[in-house]
């Protein structure tokens, strides 16, 4: 864990790094202000940026609501054509990408590897999907009516992403959205918006027309850039990955122009682990699970309840793989999990796994904060036997901090796992086949993920249920989202004969 020098990544395709808002084919580089981009690791700048003005949002709908009434109607080969490119193309660009995310997020290169990856097979995936939209017939009442549906994109959609995962966010509403022949203005974060820069270029060279893909840059005009994507009737959908209270407000600003709305939001993920399982496969998994991200991953388990005869061991087990990890600047190879994204990131870790000891929490692995690597830098903490009053049972952490909770039954594990306002992912290990089936029925999740901790893919429907949000991304739902349906009815024939 010593300190050592942050190399700057070194890259093969330098026009990937950008440094301007890219509206109508054009880069935008001049601004009256400018945000800087740093790297959470060592603290340097590594990017200036436009700090756009709202005039810059006006113009990034107007431009994609034109280039809509063209877009809409190229053929859903074409935009399979354009969406193989994409993908062929991150491939291509795939070490240079992962850098450039690891540079701006700090999560480890090997983790951002992987994230390039998954954010391509949405193009992949949606290169075959586009080519897939149907509708149904219908027989209404009236004899001499026949009706039937046909799908067809929503219009521009504005896109709000977080900074957990700089690329593979952006990528699963952009490709359903191209797919279905919708046109985009994208927000990236202000903290990673050089992954999304990078893409911006990418779509460029894949060959999508002129317009059609908008991203507009500001750190300090967030809210007025969110507020202007939601009021303007030229918006026909919102798609929001974020916090619950962030979703919340986006719900309400888009309620005067009755928007479509898909909202991917906040966490507090249920990890339960019963007696009948494998223990070291859970401990396994558990790692996987919680340490996506050093734990900024909205499906990363929040809470774990493990059965009571067994939550020595696991705490322990779990304690001896976490005591390994290589914690350090993500751009060095051998650094397994990197840095948190922000100071205020530490300080709400640091403050759940306080309340849970003050409250009474055991503490099994001490960790906390590495000054001698960075100030974002974090070792994890392992906490058993954590009260149910504690903060951590309640609010998603989002960071290095395992809270392991008892428990004694089915009926009663269920109680506390669904004892939240949240409903985004959930975990159960057990070699019973009936338990199995049983809790993922009873949990109050989008997703249950059973035996495994890692269950993300661009085949699965992701998305939440309570105040998780709404909507379904990637699988064979992803596209519906970004179509409306329409009912055509063809009336007065003669009658049948
Ligand atoms: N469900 C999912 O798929 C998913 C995925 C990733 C992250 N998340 C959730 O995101 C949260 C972590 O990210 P965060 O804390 O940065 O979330 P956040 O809601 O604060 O920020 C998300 C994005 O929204 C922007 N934003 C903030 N206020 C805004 C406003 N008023 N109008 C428009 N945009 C605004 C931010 O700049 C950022 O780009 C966690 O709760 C996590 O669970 C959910
Ligand atoms: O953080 C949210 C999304 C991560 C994932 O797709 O698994």
């Amino acid at each position: 864990m010593a300190a050592k020098e942050t190399p700057s990544p070194v890259l093969k395709n330098k026009d990937l790094l950008r440094d301007a808002a890219f509206i109508n084919g054009r880069w935008i580089k001049e601004a009256s202000e400018y945000f800087e981009v740093t790297d959470p690791a060592s603290g340097k700048v590594i990017a200036k940026l436009p700090d756009q003005p709202i005039s810059a949002v006006e113009e990034a709908i107007d431009v994609a609501n034109n280039a809509f009434k063209t877009f809409k109607n190229t053929t859903p080969r074409q935009r399979s054509a354009w969406l193989r490119n994409l993908f062929n193309l991150m491939n291509e660009n795939q070490e240079d990408l992962a850098k450039i995310l690891t540079w701006e997020n700090g999560k480890a290169l090997s983790e951002a590897r992987g994230e390039i990856k998954y954010a391509a097979s949405y193009f992949e995936w949606f290169a075959e999907e586009a080519v897939r939209s149907y509708g149904v017939t219908i027989q209404p009442g009236n004899c001499s009516n026949r009706a039937y549906t046909i799908r067809q994109p929503v219009g521009v959609c504005g896109m709000i992403c977080p900074w957990n995962f700089p690329s593979a966010m952006i990528t699963r509403k952009v490709a359903p959205a191209f797919a279905a022949g919708c046109t985009i203005v994208l927000k990236p974060d202000s903290q990673t918006p050089l992954s999304a820069l990078a893409l911006a270029y990418l779509v460029e060279k894949a060959g999508f027309p002129r317009g059609c893909f908008n991203l507009v840059l500001s750190h300090t005009r967030t809210p007025e850039f969110g507020l202007k994507l939601c009021e303007s009737p030229k918006v026909k959908k919102i798609t929001f990955t974020g916090s619950t209270n962030v979703g919340k407000i986006l719900m309400e600003q888009s309620a005067s122009t009755m928007k479509k709305l898909s909202l991917e939001l906040g966490g507090n993920a249920p990890f339960i682990v019963f007696e009948d399982a494998d223990i070291d496969e859970a401990v396994e998994q558990a790692l996987a699970c919680k340490f996506r991200g050093l734990g900024q991953t909205c499906v990363c388990a929040n809470r774990f309840y493990v059965q009571s005869s067994i939550i020595e061991e696991f705490s322990e087990k779990l304690a001896g793989k976490v005591k390994k990890f290589i914690i350090g600047p993500g751009l060095q190879e051998e650094t397994t999990h990197g840095c948190l994204i922000n100071q205020k990131a530490i300080k709400k870790v640091d403050e759940h796994a306080q309340d849970a000891i003050e409250k009474g929490a055991e503490v099994v692995l001490k960790g906390g904060p590495l000054p001698e690597i960075g100030e974002t830098f974090y070792s994890p903490v392992i906490l058993t036997k954590v009260p149910h009053s504690a903060k951590v049972s309640k609010e998603e952490t989002f960071g290095p901090l395992c809270a392991i909770f008892s428990f004694d039954t089915l009926e009663e594990v269920i109680g506390y796992a669904n004892d939240t306002n949240v409903g985004l992912a959930s975990y159960v290990f057990s070699k019973n086949v009936d338990k199995i089936y049983t809790v993922a029925e009873a949990l109050e999740t989008g997703m249950v993920s059973c035996n495994t901790g890692i269950f993300s893919d661009v085949a699965i429907p992701f998305g939440g249920v309570k105040e998780s949000g709404f909507g379904r991304e990637g699988s064979l739902y992803g596209l519906e989202d970004y179509t409306i349906i329409k009912t055509v009815t063809i009336g007065n024939l003669p009658n049948r004969i």
